[in-house]
Parts: structure tokens; sequence; C-alpha cells
């Protein structure tokens, strides 16, 4: 049987002073699914994920998250405790805490900075944690601030953030951005990793990147605030139109 979608935006438009940054925008994201989202500079895509968190109200349309929710109508934070967690591509962890306490100030069911942190931790939470940092493969950081850690590493903790915070759908904003070439394929291993436990959405630009988490899925190019194509990782790449509209612009870049 097919996994149940797990977001579902149809007919979405969002425009800003009278530009159009998404037009009649069609998406859909089955449970489990790993998909990565490319297409030119404003094409769309960042909006688009303002869109799904509540930062963004679009003017029309409609964005169900499982079978019934529908988000338009919801805060960012109450987004947020439906399981719907954002990576920015810039960092944003604790700097002065730990990599532990990092995760522990995340933990599902927000407990407070002052409770989380002088208040005796639980072992079922700290198997948790452990869990979560053999996954994010930063086991021998544990009780290292997380301002030492390297701009790679910290990309990982707050991808372990939003496991904590127990999101079903993650949404990562160009995580190779700024990565050494190791560090790139080590995020891509993670993604891999995560795919099929958890949704997720992913907006990137490095080709490279993208063929080693989407080989075998679907991507799909926005344009102009719309769907240009969805297709594997070699139709997108060979299709004219993709070429015309940001492959092709990038070699020449
Ligand atoms: N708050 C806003 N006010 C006005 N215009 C906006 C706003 N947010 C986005 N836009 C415009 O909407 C269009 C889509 O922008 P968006 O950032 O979503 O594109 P993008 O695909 O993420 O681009 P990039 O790859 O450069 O990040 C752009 O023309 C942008 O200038």
């Amino acid at each position: 049987m097919d996994h149940p979608l797990i977001l579902n935006a149809e007919g979405v438009n969002k425009s800003f002073a009278g530009f159009k940054a998404i037009t009649d925008l069609n998406f859909y994201l089955v449970e489990g699914e790993l998909r990565t989202v490319i297409g030119p500079n404003g094409a769309g895509k960042t909006t688009f994920l303002d869109l799904i968190t509540g930062r963004t109200k679009p003017d029309t349309g409609t964005i169900t998250f499982g079978a019934l929710t529908e988000l338009v109508p919801l805060s960012e934070h109450e987004i947020v405790r439906l399981g719907i967690g954002r990576k920015f591509q810039t960092p944003t962890v604790y700097t002065e805490h730990t990599v532990f306490e990092n995760l522990l100030l995340s933990l599902e069911g927000v407990r407070g900075v002052w409770q989380t942190l002088f208040s005796r931790t639980t072992s079922t939470d700290i198997d948790r944690i452990d869990e979560i940092l053999k996954t994010i493969n930063l086991g021998m950081r544990r009780n290292d601030l997380a301002g030492s850690l390297s701009h790679g590493q910290k990309q990982w903790l707050e991808i372990g953030m939003l496991l904590a915070q127990n999101s079903k759908l993650l949404l990562i904003d160009e995580p190779a951005a700024g990565m050494s070439d190791d560090e790139t394929a080590l995020t891509g291993e993670l993604l891999l990793k995560l795919a099929g436990k958890h949704s997720i959405i992913v907006i990137e630009h490095d080709m490279v990147f993208v063929k080693q988490i989407a080989t075998g899925r679907k991507v799909t190019v926005l344009h102009q605030g719309s769907v240009l194509c969805e297709g594997s990782v070699d139709a997108v790449q060979n299709d004219p139109k993709v070429i015309e509209v940001y492959l092709g612009r990038k070699k020449a870049a």
C-alpha cells in the first residue's frame, strides 16, 4: 500500500506588494519521503518554507499536514508543536551551552530553560539524547560547548535539536552551504539515515550534494513560484526547461 501524504499544498498563492512570489503552487510529500527542492534565486523556495511554518500566510490555497490538519490558520508555535521543524541556513545553537544541554533544551514538551537545566534529568531523557548524539555523530563532543563545534558540526547539532523536538517533518534550508566536502558528504549520509523515519524537505543548490541525497528519489524544481518539473535527478538535469532557467545559468556563472 502507498504511504499517506504528510504534506499537501494546493493552489497556493503569495504576493508581496503585488509581486507574485508563489503562483498556483501544488506540492505533495509522502510520509517518510526525502525531497530535494532546487531552483534559481528568487524561485520562491524560502517563501514556500515560510508558508509551511506559518511565518508567512498564503493569499489563497490550502496546506494540509497529515490527513486533516490545515496549517494556514495556525501560529508558528502551534505548527512546531504539531511536529514541523525548520533548520535555517545559518546554525542557531546555544553556543554557551554544551552539546548535551542544547539537545536537552530542545526535548519535546518545552519545560522552560531554568527547569530543563536545573531539574534532575531523567534516564529516559539521557537515553534519548545519547541516541540522537549517535545519529548525528556528535557522541565524542557531548560535553563540549556548542560554540566550539565546527560549522558542519553545528549544523548536525541543529538537526539533532529538531529530532529532540520530535519533528516529524524536517525542513532543511541549504545544509551544505559553507561546509567542507567531507562535512557535506557526512551531512548527506545523515539525511539519508533519517529518511523513512522522518519526512524531509531539503532546499539545495549544490548539485553534487543533490545527487548524493536524491538519487532514486524525486526532485522538485521551482521557478517563478511554481513547480517547473519533478522527477529523478537525471531527468531534471536533462530537462531543457531546467537547463534554460537554472542549471545552464549555474554553469555559466
Ligand atoms: N517579505 C518579502 N517582501 C517582499 N518580497 C519578498 C519577501 N520575501 C520574498 N520576497 C520575494 O519573493 C521572491 C521569492 O523569494 P525567495 O526568497 O522565496 O526565493 P528563493 O528561491 O528562496 O531564492 P534564493 O535561492 O535566492 O534563496 C523574491 O523575488 C523575493 O525578493
